[in-house]
C-alpha cells in the first residue's frame, strides 16, 4: 500500500500497490513525521515547475537539448558546499560543450536537492550469512552492515527535507551571484581541453558560434518514497497539485506499474514528469503510461528516459519511438546509458565503462536521426569530484584504481574528466 494520508489531504495514489517503499517499523512515528513535513514550506515553488516544462517543451519540439544529471544517490555526509559548486560547475561545462555541438541551448536538470532514495533488486542484502534490510538511501536507513544503521527511520525524511532545502539555497545563492557566468564556463572548457593532448582534438567544437547554455539550474529526483512526496504536494495557484519536492520528478523502471501507486501520483501532479523504460517496456506499455501521465499531449509534460544498456538500444528503442510517434505523441526522450551497462569488477566493486555509455548515447543518436524524432538529451549519474567508480576514458580509470577513490552510497558515477569528455563526445555526435 502507498502510505500515510497528510492530515486534510485526499490523494488518489494512497492504496494502491506500491513497489519499493520502505518497511516502517514504527508507523505512528511515520505518521507524525508525515503530518510535520505537510506543515513545513514546499521546497520549491509551482511556477518554477511550470518554467521547466515551458523548456522541456522546446525539447520535444528540437529546439533545446536536455542535461540531467547528478549523484545516484545524494548522501547526508556528502552536502558540502564544495560538493554541490563541482557538480554544478560539472553541469554547466557539459551543458556548455552539448550546447556548442547541437547549436540550440540546453536545458540543465540536476539529480540534485532530493536524490536520496532508492530501488533496489533485493529487499535484503547477505552478507557471511547475515541478512539485512538492503540500504535505500539516506531518506530511509544506513549504508552501514548492522542492524541498526539498516532500520528504515521516519526521522530521516526530516534530514532529506532539510538537505535538500539546504542544497537548494545554495543553488539559489550561487545563481543570484552569478556562479560560473558563461565566459567562465567556456574558458573552463578550453583549460579542460589544453591539459591534455588527447583532448585538444576538441578544440574545433569550441570555436563554433552557437548559443551558450543558460546558467539555469533545475532539480529532479526519482518521486519514490510516496509519503515523503504525499507530504510535499500541495496545490499550486490554480488549484491543481505540484510535487513541491523538486522542479521535475521521475518514476523508475521498478515503479511504472500502470495500476500501481508511482504512476497515479505521476498522473495526478502537474509537474515535469521523467518515466524510465528499460529494454523489457512494449511499445503498448510507452503508450498506456503516455495516456496516462499526460493524456493532453502537453508538450514538456512527459519525458520518457530509455536505458536499455548498449547492447539492446539499437533494438528496442526503434519499435517505441516510431510507435510513438504514429500515436501522437511528443515526449522528450533522453538517453540513460547508465542503468543498462552496471557490471561488477574483478574486485567486486560495481562499475560501468566509459565506452559502454558512450556506445549507448551513440545508439540513442543512431535511432533518432534514422527515424526522424528529436533525441532530445542525455540522463547521466555523475559527479564533479575527481572518483574512481567508472572505468575508462581518456583519463583512463583502470579496474586496479576503483578502489582508490569509490565513494558512491548506490551506483557508479562518472568523475569531472569522465563527465565533461562524455559531453565532448557526443557533442561531436551531434556537430556529425
Ligand atoms: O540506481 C539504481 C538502482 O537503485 C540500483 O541500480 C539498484 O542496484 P541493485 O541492483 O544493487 O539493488
Ligand atoms: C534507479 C534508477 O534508475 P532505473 O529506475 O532506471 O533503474 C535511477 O536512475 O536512480
Amino acid at each position: 500500500m502507498s502510505g500515510v494520508a497528510p492530515p486534510g489531504a485526499e490523494h488518489s495514489w494512497q492504496g494502491l500497490p506500491a513497489a519499493q517503499q520502505p518497511q516502517w517499523p514504527d508507523a505512528a512515528a511515520l505518521r507524525a513525521t508525515v503530518a510535520e513535513l505537510s506543515a513545513l514550506p514546499p521546497l520549491v515553488l509551482a511556477t518554477e515547475c511550470d518554467r521547466l516544462r515551458e523548456r522541456l517543451a522546446l525539447a520535444a519540439r528540437g529546439e533545446a537539448m536536455v542535461l540531467q544529471g547528478g549523484d545516484c544517490a545524494e548522501a547526508f555526509h556528502q552536502i558540502s558546499s564544495g560538493q554541490v559548486r563541482a557538480k554544478v560547475r560539472t553541469l554547466r561545462q557539459m551543458a556548455d560543450v552539448l550546447s556548442a555541438g547541437a547549436g540550440v541551448p540546453v536545458v540543465t536538470v540536476g539529480r540534485l536537492a532530493g536524490q536520496y532514495s532508492k530501488p533496489r533488486s533485493q529487499p535484503v542484502e547477505v552478507r557471511g550469512g547475515v541478512a539485512l534490510p538492503s540500504y535505500r538511501g539516506d531518506s530511509v536507513n544506513g549504508p552501514a552492515f548492522t542492524k541498526e544503521a539498516r532500520r528504515p527511520d521516519p526521522g530521516r525524511l526530516h534530514r532529506m527535507y532539510g538537505v535538500s532545502a539546504a542544497t537548494l539555497n545554495l543553488l539559489r545563492a550561487l545563481a543570484v551571484e552569478g556562479f560560473a557566468p558563461s565566459h567562465e564556463v567556456r574558458a573552463w572548457n578550453r583549460e579542460f581541453v589544453a591539459s591534455a593532448p588527447a583532448r585538444r582534438r576538441f578544440a574545433p567544437l569550441l570555436r563554433r558560434g552557437v548559443p551558450v547554455a543558460s546558467g539555469e539550474v533545475f532539480t529532479s529526483h526519482e518521486a519514490l518514497l510516496l509519503d515523503y512526496e504525499g507530504a510535499l504536494a500541495r496545490p499550486g495557484a490554480d488549484g491543481g497539485l505540484y510535487a513541491l519536492s523538486g522542479h521535475m520528478v521521475w518514476i523508475g523502471e521498478r515503479t511504472r506499474q500502470l495500476d500501481g501507486a508511482h504512476v497515479e501520483f505521476a498522473s495526478r501532479v502537474r509537474n515535469p514528469v521523467g518515466v524510465k523504460l528499460g529494454p523489457g517496456v512494449s511499445a503498448d506499455e510507452v503508450l498506456a503510461l503516455a495516456d496516462r501521465i499526460d493524456p493532453d499531449r502537453e508538450p514538456g509534460r512527459l519525458t520518457f528516459i530509455s536505458r536499455m544498456g548498449t547492447e539492446r538500444v539499437r533494438d528496442v528503442l526503434p519499435g517505441l519511438v516510431d510507435k510513438a510517434r504514429a500515436e501522437g505523441l511528443a515526449p522528450v526522450w533522453l538517453c540513460d546509458p547508465m542503468h543498462g551497462n552496471t557490471f561488477a569488477a574483478p574486485s567486486g566493486h560495481k562499475t560501468r565503462s566509459f565506452d559502454a555509455v558512450l556506445d549507448e548515447v551513440a545508439g540513442f543518436f543512431e535511432v533518432h536521426r534514422a527515424l526522424g524524432t528529436h533525441a532530445g538529451g542525455v540522463h547521466l549519474e555523475l559527479t564533479g569530484d575527481h572518483v574512481t567508480e567508472c572505468v575508462g576514458g581518456l583519463e583512463g580509470v583502470g579496474h586496479e584504481q576503483l578502489h582508490e577513490r569509490y565513494e558512491t552510497a548506490c551506483d557508479p558515477r562518472l568523475n569531472h574528466a569522465q563527465s565533461v569528455e562524455l559531453a565532448f563526445r557526443t557533442a561531436e555526435l551531434l556537430a556529425g
